[in-house]
C-alpha cells in the first residue's frame, strides 16, 4: 500500500477561531477516505488546505510526492476539486463549462470535447449538456460539477460534501459515480456528515470534530469500539418485569432490562449463552418466541468516542456565506 497523501500536524486559524487544530493523517492510494463530522468541525477548511483554496497556519501536506504547500500549482494538475458549491457558470450550457474547465488544465481542443462528451454520457446529462447550467436542479449541478472535476482525468478527487442538500435519487446515482471512480483506480478524499454514506462508501474514516481527528479506521476497526457489550433482545409471551431480579441473580454476569411489554434485553460483557436463560423462564411459564442480536452501529460508535449526539450531524445544514 502507498501513502498517496500525507498530512502532518495540520493547523488553521482564522483570527481567534483555530478551525483546524493539529490534524495528521495519511491516504492509501486507491481508497475512499472520508471525513465524518458535523458543522463547523473543519471538514472544508482541510480540504481547502489540501487543495491549495487555502493557506494553512502550519503544518505538512504532501501529495504524490510532492510538497502540497510549496508546489501547489503542479498538484493541482493531477487532483480534481469538487468544492461544497457549485464552481460553474449560470449562462454557459453543461457541455460549455465542461470544456471551459477542460481549457483550464491546458487540454488540447479536440481531446476537451470527447472528455466533455464521455462524461456528459457517463453522468446522465447528455441532454442537459445543451442548457445552461443556471436551468439545472440542484442534483445535476452536484453532477455537473462532479463531471468537471474528473475532467482532466485525476489521481486523486478530493469531494466537500457531495450529497448534501440534493435529492435522495442524484445522491444515489452521486455514490456510485464514486464508487465507479475508485473501481478505476482514483484515490477519493469525501467529507460527509453523514453517517450512512460514510459507512457505505468509505473504506477508512476519520471522525472530525472541533478541528481535531478523535478516531480513524475502517468501518470495522471502528465498530469494535462499541463492541465492549453482548445485547440480546427477546420477544417473550408476557411481561417479565417481576422476574428481572431472578433472571440477574441466576446469570450473575447478565443484567436485564426491560424497555417494553412482552420483551427484554439481556446485557453481558461476554457471550450470552441463551439455552439456560431459554429454559429458566419455560420453567416460569413464559415462552420465548424471538431471540436476536442487537449489533451497535457506527452511529453508536460515532456517539460514544466524540460525545456527539448523532443528531448534531442530522441537523440539517444552515448555509455559511461564504
Ligand atoms: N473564512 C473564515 N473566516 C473565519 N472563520 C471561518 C472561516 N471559514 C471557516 N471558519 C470557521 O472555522 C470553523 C470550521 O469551519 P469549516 O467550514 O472548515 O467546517 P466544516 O466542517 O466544513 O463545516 P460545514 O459542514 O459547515 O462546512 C468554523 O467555526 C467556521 O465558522
Amino acid at each position: 500500500m502507498m501513502e498517496i497523501v500525507k498530512v502532518t500536524d495540520l493547523t488553521k486559524r482564522y483570527g481567534n477561531v483555530e478551525a483546524v487544530r493539529g490534524i495528521s493523517f495519511s491516504i492509501q492510494q486507491g481508497e475512499i477516505f472520508g471525513f465524518l463530522g458535523p458543522n463547523g468541525a473543519g471538514k472544508t477548511s482541510t480540504i481547502n488546505m489540501l487543495t491549495g483554496l487555502a493557506r494553512p497556519t502550519s503544518g505538512r501536506i504532501i501529495i504524490d510526492g510532492m510538497d502540497a504547500i510549496k508546489d501547489i500549482k503542479k498538484v493541482q494538475s493531477i487532483i480534481g476539486i469538487v468544492p461544497d458549491d457549485n464552481n460553474l457558470y449560470d449562462e454557459m450550457d453543461g457541455f460549455e463549462n465542461m470544456c471551459f474547465c477542460a481549457a483550464l488544465y491546458g487540454m488540447r481542443k479536440s481531446e476537451r470535447e470527447r472528455r466533455a462528451r464521455e462524461l456528459l454520457k457517463q453522468f446522465n446529462l447528455v441532454s442537459a449538456g445543451k442548457r445552461p447550467f443556471k436551468t439545472y436542479s440542484k442534483g445535476m449541478k452536484r453532477k455537473l460539477t462532479i463531471a468537471a472535476g474528473i475532467i482532466h482525468n485525476p489521481k486523486i478527487l478530493f469531494l466537500d460534501e457531495p450529497t448534501t442538500g440534493i435529492d435522495v435519487e442524484s445522491a444515489r446515482q452521486i455514490r456510485q459515480l464514486i464508487l465507479d471512480l475508485k473501481k478505476q483506480g482514483t484515490t477519493i478524499f469525501i467529507t460527509t456528515h453523514y453517517i450512512e454514506e460514510a459507512e457505505r462508501i468509505c473504506d477508512r474514516i476519520a471522525f472530525i470534530v472541533n478541528g481535531k481527528i478523535v478516531k480513524t479506521g475502517t468501518v470495522e476497526q471502528l465498530m469494535q469500539h462499541a463492541q465492549d457489550e453482548h445485547i440480546i433482545e427477546l420477544k417473550l409471551s408476557r411481561d417479565i418485569k417481576n422476574l428481572k431480579t431472578k433472571i440477574e441473580d441466576n446469570f450473575k454476569n447478565c443484567r436485564v432490562e426491560v424497555p417494553g411489554e412482552n420483551s427484554c434485553l439481556l446485557i453481558s460483557k461476554e457471550p450470552i449463552k441463551l439455552s439456560p436463560v431459554l429454559q429458566f423462564l419455560d420453567a416460569k411459564g413464559v415462552s420465548v418466541y424471538e431471540a436476536k442480536a442487537i449489533k451497535p452501529t457506527l452511529e453508536d460508535v460515532f456517539v460514544k468516542v466524540t460525545g456527539i449526539q448523532a443528531a448534531e450531524l442530522k441537523k440539517d445544514e444552515v448555509k455559511k456565506q461564504k
